[in-house]
């Protein structure tokens, strides 16, 4: 599955239009599956972006014996030209040395940052987030940054979901009610849906009310999307100051704004404003992008990686460029300021097997019952939380 970020009844009647539109912006953050299908093999090689994406993508071999997806391998990907910060780090502990290219900030940091000579405003800091810090930002991730006021992708079909993730634990099922509310109380218009809520029930309840339903841990498993902070809306990109948001909790905008640091001058602070959590199943893609609704492109975008590790690509001004492609592992976080504000990027594969997922640190401390259900999602999962400064 793509990421996608729109509404997705614009899937529906207007999706013709959307289509449209969205081929006419400069960036087109996200990838439709219409775009990139495996019948229009010529679209889907049409840029160097594009083949890198392909090239990294998770496909199945076809002529596995198995026609149970549960069975069916993984085809091979060459990796060998995928840049590893860590390795680089250890090898810079060991010998002080560094591939070309690669230029170390600064070793006072307990972690040291890399930035890379042909992408000025790009920085990595290989394990910046703690183990501990690490689980309590899935564990964040999963129960409080999709409460709402902040939206997820669910918004457009279900209006606000409260508490998705116990509701997907304890088997909840979600059953659309008619209720009275009209379109104009709703709060904002893409969010209208003309008389419908929807609750959580128990298996039995919702059996009984004949109602169109979905089970939470459905719901659960196609969450994309949570935005915290000054919510964007995806149809009109841009962000919405006139919907209702909390502010970003405090302990993350102080984590960020330590984090932003090695991006900025002397003396100037990251003021986060906004985030992204992107939440990626097995399969799923970030398709080539540009972050470019913020006023300021010299405050970085901060992110933060946890869970399966994953393939990150950095391209260049232009989708021709070639992208250079990095592992992101659980921990990891990226700085993206300046002129890396204006290359392209995405993140076409994620690992969910045991040998290359790298988590057996989250694993090792995920052990109490409470936390069970939290690694049993991670351990499949990768979570991305990317903040920003849009004013
Ligand atoms: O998942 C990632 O590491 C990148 C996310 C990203 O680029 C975005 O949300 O804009
Ligand atoms: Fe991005």
């Amino acid at each position: 599955m793509v990421l996608h970020r729109n509404p997705p009844r614009l899937f529906g009647f207007k999706s013709k239009i959307f289509v449209t539109l969205t081929k006419t912006l400069r960036s087109v953050r996200v990838h439709f599956p219409m775009y990139q299908s495996e019948n229009n093999r010529e679209d889907s090689e049409r840029t160097a972006f594009r083949r890198t994406e392909k090239k990294y993508k998770l496909y199945y071999d076809n002529n596995a014996s198995s026609k149970n997806k549960k069975n069916k391998q993984p085809k091979p990907v060459d990796l060998t030209e995928v840049l590893d910060f860590r390795s680089i780090l250890e090898c810079h502990h060991r010998n002080l040395e560094l591939p070309q290219g690669v230029v170390v900030l600064q070793d006072k940091f307990s972690s040291p940052v890399f930035s890379l000579q042909n992408h000025p405003g790009f920085y990595f800091i290989p394990g910046a987030l703690s183990i501990e810090k690490q689980c309590d930002l899935v564990r964040e991730s999963l129960t409080e940054f999709p409460q709402p006021p902040n939206r997820t992708n669910h918004n457009a079909i279900y209006g606000p979901i409260h508490n998705l993730f116990v509701a997907a634990k304890e088997g909840k099922i979600l059953v659309e009610e008619k209720s009275p509310i009209t379109s104009h109380e709703c709060s904002s218009d893409f969010d209208c849906r003309d008389g419908e809520e929807w609750k959580f029930f128990t298996e039995k309840e919702a059996s009984l009310r004949k109602c169109k339903s979905v089970s939470g841990s459905s719901l659960l498993r196609k969450l994309r999307w949570s935005t915290l902070g000054l919510q964007f809306d995806w149809s009109n990109r841009n962000y919405n100051v006139s919907l209702q948001h909390n502010k970003i909790p405090e302990a993350l905008c102080e984590l960020a704004k330590q984090l932003a640091k090695p991006a900025l001058p002397a003396g100037v602070e990251f003021q986060p404003e906004a985030a992204i959590v992107n939440y990626f199943a097995s399969g799923d893609t970030l398709g080539g992008h540009l972050d470019d609704m913020e006023a300021d492109w010299s405050k970085p975008i901060v992110s933060l990686s946890l869970g399966c590790k994953a393939i990150f690509l950095l391209g260049g001004k232009s989708r021709e460029d070639a992208p250079l492609a990095m592992f992101l592992r659980s921990g990891d976080v990226v700085l993206m300021a300046g002129e890396a504000r204006e290359c392209f990027h995405g993140v076409p594969r994620i690992f969910t097997d045991k040998e290359n997922a790298e988590i057996g640190h989250l694993e090792t401390q995920l052990t109490q019952e409470d936390d069970l259900c939290f690694l049993n999602y991670i351990q499949t999962s990768r979570i991305n939380i990317n903040i920003r400064q849009v004013f």
